[in-house]
């Protein structure tokens, strides 16, 4: 039988991340108020974006929006409207991620409901912005949204 050469072990190449899921939610309050936090995350961090995270398995794209929002704000909506989905590839964050984010939105069933910062090292604060004056900088996906004159106040086509 043949002796077995010694061979230089070559590493393969790590394989790209798989894309993922995400489920974020447009909470609107009045004619023109929606709710942003400023992130504290390596994708995106310190600007302003939308309640919601990561699609669990076997969840509902409502349930994750629901129990996002619950999470992240502790308030309570419940029911939701799909809006779009977009395909973001973020390929600048420290480790590159590859997300398929699908929108809803919602309404706050009691307006007097205050959004509490509940996952402080996720997040800087909650607050309500009117959608003719948002903050700077937003998350990019989102300023892509709204510098293609995305609304999300519109009535949706049936
Ligand atoms: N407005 C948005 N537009 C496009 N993609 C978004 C938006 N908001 C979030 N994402 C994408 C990118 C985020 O890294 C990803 C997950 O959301 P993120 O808020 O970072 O997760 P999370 O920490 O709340 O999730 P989990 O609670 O599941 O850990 O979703
Ligand atoms: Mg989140």
């Amino acid at each position: 039988m043949e002796k077995e050469t010694e061979t230089t072990k070559v590493e393969p190449a790590a394989p790209a991340p798989a894309p993922r899921v995400a489920v974020v939610l447009f909470l609107l309050k009045g004619k023109s108020s929606v709710l942003l936090g400023r992130r504290r995350s390596s994708i995106g961090d310190s600007t302003f974006a939308l309640p919601g995270g990561n699609l669990e398995f076997g969840e509902g794209f409502e349930e994750c929006a629901i129990r996002e929002l619950k999470e992240e704000t502790g308030l309570e909506v419940q029911r939701t409207e799909f809006l779009t989905v977009t395909n973001n590839v973020f390929v600048e964050s420290p480790k590159p991620s590859h997300y398929v984010t699908v929108f809803l939105r919602a309404r706050l069933d009691d307006p007097n409901q205050v959004p509490r910062n509940i996952e402080p090292e996720k997040c800087h604060g909650w607050d309500w912005y009117d959608w003719g004056d948002l903050p700077s900088p937003l998350f990019w996906p989102l300023e892509k949204m709204v510098r293609s004159g995305f609304n999300p106040f519109a009535n949706i086509p049936s």
